[in-house]
């Protein structure tokens, strides 16, 4: 007679997020020294993961990433649900708690198909789908163009691979998740900024729900928590979400964050930045930030933000 699972975990069910789904699964086991089979993974297709011809923020945005776990968290079908923090929306319903950050992994993007962003070959074409990714490389290479890449990260490196583009970026966290992380150049923060909360697993469990909270706080990674919040606050207060070319980096040293963030027209031929430093915590520092970059921002700039829905 087993009374397991203690837990239960959803995730989506794509290669990468099952891999983010059982690290949780064995940071709570190790946690409170459980069998294996005391968690369960509950997979659910995601919308998102349904579309794979039209940009996300055509179809509805980060929202369906998170719709179906939500729908199950909230029925109580699941205890809590494994998330991507990068793929979440910046604001999440008021009877959720994003209750452990995971230690983050490595923040960059790669860049696959070029050395560096500067090798890449003149008029490269370059497969993304994030305006991050987009405006950012076209900022620096006004020669190259981009054509459309979405999937998962083995459906995009087989689009690369049947040569629908000469080179596309994925996130160094989740290469090395899948075991792929010699795939690829890494890009350093000096010339290129990832995503906000990029490299981050976020466990999400309902507000009231105190056993699972208890079950969740040993896996909470307090700097990791610090960064991927500043970015979050930095998103909030610039009205971004995944139309937003908004580029932002937060390194956590000893109790401060350094943000450094940039956002672009959508074009990507103008761009601002800005950077600072500020205790880890502090939340108005990356919305002093956010408006130092909209009062900086040129009218192309703007027009992306105040177009934002
Ligand atoms: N947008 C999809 C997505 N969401 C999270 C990751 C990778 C893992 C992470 O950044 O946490 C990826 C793939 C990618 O951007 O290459």
């Amino acid at each position: 007679m087993s009374e397991y699972p203690f837990l239960k975990l959803g995730t989506r069910q794509s290669p990468l997020a099952m891999v983010q789904a059982e690290e949780t699964r064995r940071r709570l086991c190790e946690a409170h020294g459980w069998p294996e089979e005391a968690v369960e993974l509950v997979p659910v297709v995601a919308s998102g993961d349904k579309v794979l011809d039209r940009p996300l923020a055509e179809i509805g945005g980060k929202a369906l990433w998170t719709k179906e776990l939500d729908a199950w968290l909230a029925e109580g079908k699941i205890d809590a649900s494994v998330h991507s923090l990068k793929d979440v929306e910046t604001i999440r319903p008021e009877v959720f708690t994003l209750h452990a950050i995971l230690p983050r992994a490595d923040k960059r993007d790669r860049l696959i198909g070029a050395a560096s962003i500067a090798e890449l070959k003149e008029g490269a074409v370059v497969g993304t789908s994030a305006p991050r990714r987009a405006a950012q490389l076209l900022n620096q290479r006004p020669d190259c163009s981009v054509v459309m890449f979405r999937g998962n990260v083995a459906t995009r490196l087989g689009k690369l691979d049947a040569g629908e583009a000469d080179a596309t970026f994925l996130a160094a966290a989740g290469l090395e998740r899948l075991g792929q992380d010699n795939i690829g150049a890494p890009l350093d923060a000096e010339n290129w900024l990832p995503a906000p909360s990029q490299g981050a697993i976020a466990v999400e469990c309902r507000a009231d729900d105190a056993r699972t909270q208890e079950l969740l706080a040993p896996l909470d990674h307090a700097p990791s928590r610090a960064e991927v919040m500043a970015e979050r606050a930095l998103l909030l207060a610039l009205g971004g979400n995944c139309h937003s070319p908004i580029a932002v980096l937060c390194t956590h040293h000893e109790g401060k964050l350094t943000m450094c963030a940039a956002i672009f027209s959508a074009d990507g031929a103008e761009r601002v930045e800005e950077s600072a430093t500020f205790a880890a915590g502090d939340n108005e520092a990356p919305k002093a930030l956010g408006t130092a970059l909209l009062d900086k921002a040129t009218p192309a700039i703007r027009a992306v933000f105040d177009e934002a829905p």
